[in-house]
């Protein structure tokens, strides 16, 4: 997938240019920035982006691009199954049943994210990505060997390791349901003077498609001590609330605080 990705980047910009747009709600778009144009984002970041939305409602075969189209189905199917396992061992993490999160429909939606980060002659300007959690109950991210990724750990940017490792990160959705159980995780990634460097993010939540599902604190988890931290939200609100704030630094979280 990281090939094809490349693939699809490194082609001629008539061929990429069907899939720009700025209408996030396509199910496919080839931009830079979803939040170029948000008020209080202060930079661009350095980079492009594809997104797909693979499940439930994929678009037909054909509208995804030729140079990604069969490894992007392939990969989908196997991340799909590789989710469904890690929210068995979430829920377990939680002391309920394992099917619990998948039960909850965690599992039901999954977007790919595909990064291209070109070469930067000044890294120490631009972000590749600025500092954000991601907004969908987990993503499993693939990453080369260039670097950059890195997570705040007790304050400290900490580099996460390349090549190879699949990096499994915790959304604020899931830190939403848990009732802060668990911790969506705040990353960034630098630019870098060697490149391009390419990543993939799989993100279990797609986004601006409409969603019925109710999202609130799981009551199991519930007790006096310990009251919901969140208004319910829907899948498609939180969404449309984190993409129209941007990548500014600062939680979508904050804003359904009680
Ligand atoms: O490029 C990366 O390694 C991370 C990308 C990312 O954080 C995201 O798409 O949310
Ligand atoms: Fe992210």
């Amino acid at each position: 997938m990281l090939q094809g990705t490349r693939r699809f980047f490194e082609q001629d910009v008539e061929v990429k240019k069907q899939y720009y747009t700025r209408d996030g709600t396509k199910k496919v778009v080839h931009a830079c920035n979803f939040d170029l144009y948000s008020p209080s984002v202060p930079a661009a970041n350095w980079r492009d982006s594809l997104f797909c939305i693979m499940t439930p409602n994929p678009p037909c075969p054909e509208e995804f691009p030729t140079a990604c189209r069969e490894i992007l189905m392939e990969l989908s199917d196997h991340i799909m199954k590789l989710g469904k396992s890690v929210f068995e061992l979430l829920s377990e993490g939680l002391g309920l049943n394992p099917s619990h999160l998948n039960d909850m429909d965690c599992a039901e939606e999954l977007a790919v994210l595909s990064h291209y980060y070109p070469a930067c002659r000044q890294p120490e300007l631009p972000m590749g990505t600025s500092k954000h959690s991601d907004n969908g109950f987990i993503t499993v991210l693939l990453q080369d060997h260039i670097g950059g990724l890195q997570v705040l750990h007790q304050n400290q940017w900490v580099d996460v390791p390349t090549p190879g490792a699949v990096v499994v990160n915790i959304g604020d959705l899931l830190q939403l349901i848990s009732n802060d159980k668990y911790i969506s995780v705040e990353h960034r990634v630098l630019t870098n003077k060697a490149g391009p460097r390419i990543s993939v993010a799989c993100f279990f939540c797609t986004g601006p498609l409409p969603s019925s599902n109710l999202y609130g604190q799981m009551t199991e988890l519930l007790s006096e001590d310990n009251p919901p931290k969140y208004r319910v939200t829907t899948v498609n609100d939180y969404t449309g609330y984190y993409r129209k704030k941007g990548l500014d630094g600062t939680s979508a979280l904050l804003h359904y605080e009680i």
